[in-house]
């Protein structure tokens, strides 16, 4: 592995226990809530705050105690930190002197990765004469420029309005394949997890929930906030054949068959709505009361109350139909052919 890095950071009343590897050439994202502790472990692989205990390895080197600058290490900053006075170039220039080259070779090098992220003609320019992209692609070059070993990026796309990060993400998705050392991608949008990384490790509240490729996550998550994430409702209950018991006395009907502890979910699309009980009913079919309506795209989503919280969308016209508003009562039902049941131990 290159990275093989445990780190254990006590920050005020926070706790951060994460155990993290990555592959040379492998993209790996960390994806949690706020304040889950994503900074704070990228911030511990870069040497810029002390591990409590713990350990960071590359290349089979402990770097424990070695300073930032010493470490063979990218960071883009999720605004940057590009230096103001200096211009691209010289900021791109600036790793690479710092690692013993001299002024030309350091020149050398940061043109050529200027020329890489396509900003040539803009080597010259301050940061405040640079637009959020470029100034986003010299932070990617100066990071580069290093040849780093793990190269580290902390929402490096959440500065940008959506049409530059679109194209933004597409070029970074080019560099990070064509990077041979390790990627940690820090983020909240599941997209730039989904676009970028191989790997995705989800932290909440310091530690790490859930870990696998996109699909896996996306068939069986594991927590609410990865539920969310990938946009199913779920629930935890125990399992007996094709039905899980729910807390409080609830039964889902699946068609997968699970035994002991279990998940069940489906998609907020799954779920039907009728305005009395239907006639010769689904399995799964419980009394529900409206409580909130958002717009989804080109439908609604409707969030209820009742034996279970659920997330249902249904279209402009169905809506119509059933005349919502919040406190409305309604039955929902959702067929067990679009139910998924899974083991909690994987
Ligand atoms: N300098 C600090 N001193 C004490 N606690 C801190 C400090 N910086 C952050 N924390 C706490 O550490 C926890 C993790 O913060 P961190 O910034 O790592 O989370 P995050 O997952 O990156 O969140 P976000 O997505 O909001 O950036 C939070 O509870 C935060 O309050």
């Amino acid at each position: 592995m290159t990275l093989d890095a445990h780190l254990v950071v006590h920050r005020g009343d926070f706790r951060l226990d994460l155990e993290l590897t990555i592959a040379a050439g492998e993209t790996v994202a960390l994806l949690g809530p706020n304040g889950a502790g994503k900074t704070t472990a990228l911030r511990a692989l870069a040497g810029l705050i002390p591990l409590t205990s713990g350990h960071v390895t590359l290349e089979d080197r402990d770097l424990t105690e070695v300073p930032p600058e010493r470490r063979r290490v990218g960071v883009v900053f999720q605004d940057y930190l590009l230096f103001p006075h200096l211009s691209a170039r010289d900021n791109v220039a600036f790793g690479p002197r710092r690692h013993g080259a001299d002024r030309r070779g350091a020149h050398e090098i940061a043109d050529r990765w200027l020329a890489r992220v396509g900003l040539t003609d803009f080597a010259r320019r301050k940061p405040r004469h640079l637009s959020g992209g470029q100034a986003q692609r010299v932070a990617l070059a100066r990071a580069l420029a290093v040849d780093p070993v793990l190269l580290l990026l902390d929402e490096p796309l959440a500065a940008l309005d959506a049409r530059t990060r679109l194209e933004t993400r597409a070029e970074l998705h080019r560099h990070l394949s064509a990077h041979p050392g390790a990627t940690l991608l820090v983020t909240h949008d599941p997209l730039d997890a989904l676009v970028l990384a191989d790997r995705l490790v989800i932290v909440e509240d310091g530690r790490v929930v859930q870990e696998g490729d996109a699909a896996t996550i996306t068939a069986q998550p594991r927590t609410d906030y990865v539920a969310q994430l990938v946009g199913l409702n779920l629930y935890r209950g125990r399992g007996d054949g094709h039905v899980v018991h729910l807390e409080g006395g609830f039964a889902l009907t699946a068609t997968d068959v699970v035994h002991g502890a279990a998940f069940v979910a489906f998609p907020p699309a799954a779920v039907a709505l009728h305005p009395a009980r239907p006639d010769g009913s689904p399995r799964n079919t419980w009394p529900a009361v409206l409580t909130d309506i958002q717009r989804h795209g080109d439908n609604l989503r409707v969030r209820l109350d009742g034996p279970i919280v659920v997330a249902a969308d249904i279209t402009p016209a169905a809506a119509a139909h059933l005349d919502l508003a919040p406190g409305r009562e309604l039955w929902a039902a959702v067929k067990a052919s679009e139910t998924r049941a899974y083991p909690v131990s994987s």
